[in-house]
């Protein structure tokens, strides 16, 4: 079922700050903010040789990171990204297996214009998961 780590995902409370940093400190590429109003975060991908680092900050009052940062203020790995040829058919699969599909368990489109679903962190040892159809 699981493909390539498409992205691992580090929660900031700053994104201008963070992208900065991984710039200009790490002299890493990172692509331009993207605003994903539909999943209330603003994101930019750090890209690497071998997989990518998105760095989100919270986007408006219902963000579902801001509970995380609320926590951890000064940021955190948030969730890693596997890759799946069908998302539905994994959905169907993990669902039936007991795993807890975020949300109202329909893939959205995501930063890469994706299929994306998310699994519920409690079910896989404290970790958010997020699949991504390519
Ligand atoms: C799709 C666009 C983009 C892309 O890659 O293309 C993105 O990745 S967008 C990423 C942002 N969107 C999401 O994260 C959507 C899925 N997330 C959620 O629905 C929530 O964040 C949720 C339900 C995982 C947690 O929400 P919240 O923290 O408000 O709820 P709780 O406080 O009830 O948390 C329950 C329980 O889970 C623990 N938790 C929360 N977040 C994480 C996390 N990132 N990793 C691990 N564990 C997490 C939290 O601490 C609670 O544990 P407990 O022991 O009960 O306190
Ligand atoms: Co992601």
């Amino acid at each position: 079922m699981l493909g390539r780590v498409n992205h691992i995902a580090i929660a900031v409370p700053d994104l201008a700050q963070a992208t900065a940093t991984y710039r200009d400190v790490l002299g890493a590429r990172v692509s331009q903010p993207q605003a994903l109003a539909a999943h209330g975060v603003t994101v930019v991908f750090v890209e690497l040789e071998n997989t990518k680092v998105e760095l989100l900050e919270p986007l408006g009052a219902d963000s579902p990171i801001t509970a995380f940062l609320e926590k951890s203020p000064s940021g955190g790995m948030h969730h890693i990204c596997y890759e799946v040829d069908d998302i539905l058919a994994a959905r169907d699969q993990l669902k039936a297996s007991g795993l807890r599909v975020l949300g109202d368990g329909n893939p959205k489109i995501g930063a890469h214009g994706k299929p994306v679903l998310f699994l519920h962190p409690k079910d896989l040892n404290g970790t958010l998961v997020e699949l991504e159809e390519v």
